[in-house]
Parts: C-alpha cells; structure tokens; sequence
C-alpha cells in the first residue's frame, strides 16, 4: 500500500498533457486550453474612441468654442473640426482625426450653440488610442492560456472566432455491481439505488467534460471483461465504480490486468478509498475508483481530476489546497491518511458529521476536504488544518 503522495506523484508522472489539438469556435471554448497563440487579426481600438460624454475640441488653448457637429457610437463619418470649434460626442464614438482632446460635459457650461470650458484641458483628454488594448499582429493570449468567460469576451472584441486548443479526453464511466437499481424503479430487498455515476457526471460536467458515456456491468467476470476492453479501445480514460476490492465478486481489477492494463499502483493508505487502482494502457488512462460514493467521489477529486485537467492542457490542475482553524474537534481512528468532508466558512472549517464511505450525506454540504496526514490522529478546535477546497 503506497501513501497518498507516492499516489499523487506517480500521476503525476504518468499524465502527459496530449499532443492532439482541435479548432473550435471561439462560443464553445469555455475552460478549454489553446494549443497555439492567437495573434490580434485587429488593432483594438480600430478608431480612436471618445471614453466619455462630452465634446471634442479642435484646438486646446481657447476657453468658449462654436459647436458646429456631433458624433455619435457608430457612426462612420469623420466630420471636420477646427481651432476653436466643439463637436457634441459620446462614449465609444469616433474621435475626428483632427480633435485635439475631449472634455467631459459636466466641466463644461452650453449656451447658444457655444460651449465654455470651467477649467483648462490638456490635448488627448478621454480618448482612447487606436491599438491601445492590443495591437494588429500582436500576441492576444499565448498558448497554454485557460480560456474563461473574460478570455472568450476578449477574443471576441477582436473579432477572433474560432482557436485551436488542446482536445479533452473521451470519459467512460462504468458501474459495477448486481445490487444497483435506478433511481425511479422500486427497490427491492438487497438493491440499492445507483449513485455514483449521476454524481461522476455531473462532477465531470462541472469541471467542463461533458463527453462522457456511462456503462454498466453486473458482477460477472467475462462481461467486466468484455466492457473494460471496449470502453479502453473507446475512449481516453476509464472511470469504473466498484469491484474493486479483494471479494469473491470484485472482478476489475483481475480484468483489467488480463487485457493488459499496467498497475501503476493499487491500494493508497488513505480513508476513504484506500482500494483505489490506477493504471495505464498505452495512452489510454484507467482509474478504478472503489464503489463506496464517498470513496469514488473522494477518489475523483484528489486523483481523477487533476489527471485529467492536466491531460487537457491545464498547467493549474490542482485542486485549491490551503489552511484553515478547526471550528469542531474530530478524532481519526487507524493509520490511514483522512479526507474529511468539512464545510469552509470564510477559513473556519466545521467537520461534518456522517463521515462513513457509504455515506453522502455529509459530502452534500460539503465545500472542502479536510487532509489530515497518517500521524495526525486528533484535531482540536482552534488546530490550523490543510484543506483542498471542492471545485
Ligand atoms: N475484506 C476486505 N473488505 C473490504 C476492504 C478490505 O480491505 N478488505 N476494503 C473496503 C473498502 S475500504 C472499500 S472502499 C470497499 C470498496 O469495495 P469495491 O470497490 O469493491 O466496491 P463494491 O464492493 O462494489 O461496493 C462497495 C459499496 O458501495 C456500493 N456501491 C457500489 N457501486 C455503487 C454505485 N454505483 N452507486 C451506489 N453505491 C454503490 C456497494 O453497494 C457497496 O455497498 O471495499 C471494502 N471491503
Ligand atoms: O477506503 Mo474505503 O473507502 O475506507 O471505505
């Protein structure tokens, strides 16, 4: 059994970010990872710009100036200005090419036609600069750059539609276990209703993978078998919940070593989770994650996500990790390594209760983990605790 940093690292090793990349419009690109540099096809501002309501002047030195024009956001005229003369002009309009500057309406008194100015002005006042953002040709966001909301409002304000980034993995997620029933069909004596692939989907989802397909396999072993090496020669990585363990019906990971998945490891010394198995076959990644929820979940967070995000090109795939002050106190049994379902008010953190594997519910309030190490066995309230906050 190996401790959970040996876990973290031989990821770590084992997960290269991939080599195959996608163009795609720019409107779906949320939480994607460009692949090249985008260069700006435009300067941005395209015209000198008006950043406020006021007037443009022609000159800058006189004190009263004829108003003889206006302008307007979205028009195209460049109408023409003189020494000693204003043009009315708003927000986000074009500049004439021979305005001086810009002076705010409040500073400035309108009277026939005719406005004067309450204090001096200094030439270029309120105007935005052609290419003051961002030159034409220059590096708009540079490979390996996150795209978020800002990132795909900004390539749109330069008119870029599509990027390429790097693709994310293909998801399959298989359940296993002749006890499980959908929720929605009566239950029967001995079932159990099936939770964790909802809860892996949408923790998936939540993260930006949406190409995820479910399966699921009852305890049989030639049909385990036959799933495990069509969901691998299917997708990128494997996520299966249960049967894992060491009983007589715990058929994954003999499977899984029969058609030639490698064991990276097997077992981490951590609670919950502690049968969770982690292998590779050629570039394919396998994560058989134990069956019991909180164990899977536990599981997906510390160990699936990251791999994945960084499969995706992420260069910041771990999940939040920080300190906080125990507001409870909580005693760990056994030599395991913790993760502690607790809920983070401002860097107070509250252990749940109900922090059994089976059990969801204290995982359903949760907004962060407790980690406590092998030797930790107490924790005190007022005790400094590392957290990873849940994403
Ligand atoms: N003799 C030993 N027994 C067990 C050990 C051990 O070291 N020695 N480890 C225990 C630990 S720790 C865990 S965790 C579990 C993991 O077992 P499996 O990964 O083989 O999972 P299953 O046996 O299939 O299921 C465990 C539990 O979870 C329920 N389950 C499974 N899948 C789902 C699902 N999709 N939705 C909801 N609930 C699910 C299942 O009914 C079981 O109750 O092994 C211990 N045993
Ligand atoms: O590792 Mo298991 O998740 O303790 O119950």
């Amino acid at each position: 059994m190996i401790s959970v940093q040996q876990a973290l690292q031989l990821i770590e090793q084992q997960t290269q970010k991939t080599s195959n990349t996608v163009t795609i419009s720019v409107s779906e690109a949320l939480g994607y990872v460009l692949a090249k540099d985008v260069f700006s096809p435009i300067d941005m501002p395209p015209f000198r710009q008006s950043a406020m309501d006021g007037y443009a002047l022609g000159s800058v030195q006189e004190t009263t100036y004829t108003l003889v024009n206006e302008v307007k956001a979205g028009d195209t005229e460049d109408p023409e200005i003189k020494e000693g003369q204003a043009i009315r002009i708003f927000t986000g309009a074009p500049v004439p090419s021979a305005a001086k500057t810009v002076v705010i309406q409040e500073k400035v008194e309108v009277s026939n036609h005719q406005i004067t100015l309450q204090e001096s002005t200094v030439p270029m006042a309120n105007i935005r600069e052609v290419g003051e953002q961002i030159k034409k040709g220059d590096t708009a966001l540079s490979k390996d750059t996150k795209i978020t909301p800002a990132g795909i409002g900004y390539l749109a304000t330069l008119g870029v539609t599509e990027i390429e980034v790097y693709k994310k993995p293909t998801i399959a997620i298989i359940t296993t276990g002749n006890e499980l029933v959908a929720p929605g069909q009566p239950l029967s004596y001995g079932q159990i209703y099936e939770s964790n692939s909802l809860m892996l989907v949408s923790a998936l989802q939540k993260s930006g993978f949406s190409a995820v397909s479910t399966y699921k396999v009852s305890d049989n072993y030639e049909d385990t078998q036959a799933l495990l090496e069509k969901t691998i020669a299917d997708h990128d990585v494997i996520l299966i919940s249960g049967g894992i363990s060491v009983g007589d019906y715990d058929f994954v990971g003999k499977a899984l070593r029969n058609i030639g998945v490698e064991e990276v490891f097997y077992k981490v010394k951590q609670k919950p989770g502690k049968p969770l198995f982690y292998g590779k076959h050629k570039n394919k990644t396998i994560f058989a994650l134990p069956g019991n929820p909180a164990s899977s979940l536990s599981c997906f967070y510390i160990y699936v996500l990251p791999a994945i995000l960084k499969l995706s090109g992420y260069s910041n795939y771990h999940l939040e990790r920080g300190k906080g002050v125990a507001n409870s106190n909580f005693t760990k049994k056994g030599e395991r390594a913790a993760f502690l379902k607790a809920h983070n008010d401002h860097g107070q953190i509250t252990i749940l209760d109900a922090q059994a594997s089976s059990m969801l519910r204290s995982f359903a309030l949760a907004n962060t983990l407790v980690y406590l190490p092998e030797d930790t066995t107490e924790v005190t309230i007022g005790d400094t605790i590392e957290i990873i906050n849940l994403p």
